[in-house]
């Protein structure tokens, strides 16, 4: 790959952050600049190697890039479009880390000046923590990264991105932007709400004297441990995938009432074969695309 010369990473956190490293960890970077909120986690990405120089300044960043990543909640994305429209070099390429495809791309083609150059991704790679310390090289390692061209994506940059995210460690898969939406409702985005309220399910239940989290163990914390991820990461995916995820919380309904039937009918049959048929389709998909998880 022909090195980077100057990567822009807006949003220096968990995702950002660690493409970075990855990226650092190849040698086909020459340069990154850090760009967010906060001066505290700035620093402390300088200070971890994380970035090699910081600033608050959208603008003045993304000016001698020629490559920018978006690594930041959804909801950000409008407002830093709108910051880099003007400033973004000829032939610059624009991509993402954004956990939802759709919506992403709506608001490069409303904001930016050439959206053809922005090229959609997601790494399907993450963990429940956040910010620049959380950071390492090592995150996307044999992980997919998924990359949602558009039929009038420029087709050099949707070769640059694609190399990009290879040099991370990612295998690359290319998919339609609303396909990946549908997908990922059903995997990653219903899990998350699963997760947060089943915890709140449990925490209204505590009392001065009966608290139930006492008696939780490995499997509360195995289901439940995505209920620490960032709440405003999670209200974004949520609010930017709304349609897909309410059809996904439908079906997941349905199973559970289904399960409820079968306990208030006493149907032991029923119960041993909806387990049964779920620990058959979890074994086969960890024996068929576990390695590494
Ligand atoms: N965490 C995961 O598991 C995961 C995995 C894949 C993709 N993603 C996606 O990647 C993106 C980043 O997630 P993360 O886990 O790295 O989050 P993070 O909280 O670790 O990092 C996000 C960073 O963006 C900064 N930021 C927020 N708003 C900003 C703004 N307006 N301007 C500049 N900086 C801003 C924050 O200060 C923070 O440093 C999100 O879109 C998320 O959906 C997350
Ligand atoms: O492992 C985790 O903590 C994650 O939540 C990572 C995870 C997911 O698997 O759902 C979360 C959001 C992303 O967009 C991609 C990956």
């Amino acid at each position: 790959m022909n090195p980077i010369q100057h990567l822009v990473v807006i949003g220096t956190g968990l995702i950002g952050g660690s493409v970075s490293l990855a990226l650092k960890r190849a040698g086909v970077v020459h340069r990154v600049t850090g760009v967010g909120r906060s001066r505290e986690n700035l620093e402390l990405a300088q200070q971890l190697g994380v970035v090699d120089d910081w600033t608050h300044d959208v603008a003045r960043a993304v000016s001698s890039a020629d490559m920018v990543l978006l690594s930041v909640p959804m909801n950000a994305y409008e407002s830093l479009f709108a910051a880099m429209a003007d400033h973004l070099p000829v032939g610059c390429v624009v991509t993402d880390a954004g956990s939802t495809k759709q919506t992403a791309i709506a608001a490069a083609k409303q904001i930016l000046p050439n959206p053809e150059r922005f090229i959609a991704a997601h790494p399907i790679a993450g963990t429940e923590q956040s910010g620049a310390a959380a950071a390492f090289a090592e995150l996307f390692d044999q992980r997919l990264c998924i990359v949602t061209p558009e039929s009038d994506s420029d087709a050099a940059a949707l070769a640059r991105v694609k190399e990009m995210w290879q040099q991370t460690g990612s295998r690359v898969e290319v998919m339609s932007a609303s396909d990946h939406d549908e997908f990922l409702a059903s995997v990653s985005h219903l899990p998350h709400l699963a997760a947060f309220a089943l915890v709140n399910a449990v925490s209204k239940q505590a009392t001065e004297t009966q608290d139930p989290f006492r008696f939780a163990a490995g499997g509360f914390r195995d289901f439940t441990r995505i209920a620490s991820s960032s709440p405003e990461m999670w209200r974004d995916i949520a609010l930017c995938n709304r349609d897909a995820l309410l059809h996904q919380i439908e079906l997941f309904q349905v199973e559970l009432n289904g399960l409820r039937e079968a306990l208030l009918a006493d149907d032991d049959e029923r119960l041993l074969n909806e387990f049964g048929a779920a620990k058959e389709a979890r074994d086969n998909w960890l024996a068929k695309h576990g390695e590494g998880l």
